[in-house]
């Protein structure tokens, strides 16, 4: 069964050789992309659907989400707007209300973020373990994520936990367990691994032994780096060759050097900076340098509690000094390449990116032109969304 996809007004397609098609068509078989051009030249279809000069966009790849948690931070939110820092600490907070909340539970409130994402357009979804830190935990955790995510994280460590004492433990023992037993559990439901290498969190040797522990089980690695200051982590992700470093928001000349030269994507997390009243990560001065350049939501009840991917495009264009074709890369091909999804693998096909092979994943918004997620913020601009061929969002008329 193919559709034809024409009457697009402006299509992003992330193929080098032609990012920007007016007056554009696009055919679909199946789960892929099997024709791209402009209408005038389209094949026939079994499915013909006329969008009526809207814009489409490969669907958001979301690279950094923390979706499996419960309870609610909005008083430790609260308290930011009124002047207090962001502190790792908070993440103990959500591991308390995690570990109280039943399987049942956990799966519900993924899944309704899930689906919430999915509204807004996004087509693949990576998100991370974190808020368990026990054996237990952390497994429970990256099961009931790997059953509705696209790719999972092991972030067991992303904070020290305290005992039941209610002191933090022993660190370095905590960075034993999270190496040994804690990755054994994970295993099978992972396939990166994370680390917040931080102050107050994990300090870059701690960070380099998980990291490396990680990377002789298999897994590819990812680092939430330079969030609160120089921490070393983007160094240490360049080093190791870390598929992404997220936040790096503190970066000095020598850190967007070694970003530029290497396989690293740095990932920008615009919603996240405003939440934590941080300066803007350095979006403009990364991509000038040359280095890849991601941007994603990090959904998560403490630094980032929204998962709109069209908010953060928005804001990286208003804000960070992108252009929308420069935003858009980053929120699709950047993320794609942050999981290293930007080519088929294993048999399936690329995502991020409108081009004949790749998945049909597809954003189609109520607007004429991508630019209107930053002309017109805070608006529903999500008009319907494809995923592997299938229409997942469509229009209330
Ligand atoms: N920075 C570390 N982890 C999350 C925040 C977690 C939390 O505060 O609950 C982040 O990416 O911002
Ligand atoms: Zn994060």
């Amino acid at each position: 069964m193919s559709e034809l996809l024409t009457g697009i007004g402006e299509l992003l397609t992330n193929d080098p050789e032609r990012p920007k098609i007016a007056d554009a068509a696009v055919v679909v078989e199946g789960e892929t992309i099997a024709w791209v051009g402009e209408a005038s030249q389209a094949p026939a279809a079994d499915r013909r659907t006329f969008l009526q000069g809207r814009a489409m966009l490969p669907g958001w790849v979301d690279s950094h989400t923390h979706l499996v948690f419960a309870g609610d931070r909005s008083a430790e939110f609260g308290a930011r707007m009124a002047g207090e820092s962001y502190a790792a600490g908070g993440i103990g907070v959500t591991t308390g209300a995690t570990r109280a909340a039943s399987d049942a539970t956990l799966t519900a409130l993924v899944g309704d973020r899930v689906h919430e994402a999915v509204k807004g357009g996004t087509t693949y979804l990576e998100t991370k373990t974190g808020y368990g830190l026990t054996v237990e935990e952390e497994a429970r955790a990256a099961r009931i994520a790997a059953a509705s995510v696209d790719e999972v994280s092991f972030l067991g460590a992303h904070l020290v936990p305290r005992g039941d004492d209610g002191e933090p433990v022993d660190a370095e023992e905590y960075v034993d367990l999270v190496c040994g037993p804690m990755l054994e559990a994970v295993r099978p439901y992972v396939s990166w691994a994370d680390v917040f290498c931080e102050e107050g969190a994990f300090t870059p040797e701690q960070s380099r032994r998980v990291l490396e522990a990680c990377r002789d089980a298999g897994l590819g690695l990812r680092v939430h780096g330079n969030q609160l200051g120089e921490s070393g982590g983007v160094a240490l992700a360049v080093e190791l060759g870390a598929a992404s470093v997220d936040h790096v928001n503190f970066v000095s000349d020598v850190d967007v050097d070694a970003l530029a030269g290497a396989d690293t994507v740095a990932t920008v997390l615009p919603a996240c900076d405003l939440s934590t009243r941080a300066p803007l990560a350095p979006a403009r001065r990364l991509l000038d340098a040359g280095a890849t350049v991601a941007i994603a939501s990090n959904c998560n009840p403490g630094t980032s509690y929204t998962s709109s991917m069209n908010f953060c495009v928005g804001t990286a264009v208003l804000q960070m000094g992108l252009t929308i074709v420069e935003a858009v890369r980053a929120a699709t091909w950047g993320g794609a390449r942050a999981l290293r999804r930007e080519v088929a693998r294993d048999g399936a096909p690329a995502v991020g990116s409108i081009t004949v092979g790749a998945r049909a994943d597809l954003h189609v918004l109520d607007a004429p032109a991508a630019i209107h997620l930053a002309y017109r913020p805070g608006m529903p601009l999500t008009w319907g969304v494809w995923r592997a061929g299938q229409q997942v969002v469509a229009p209330v008329l």
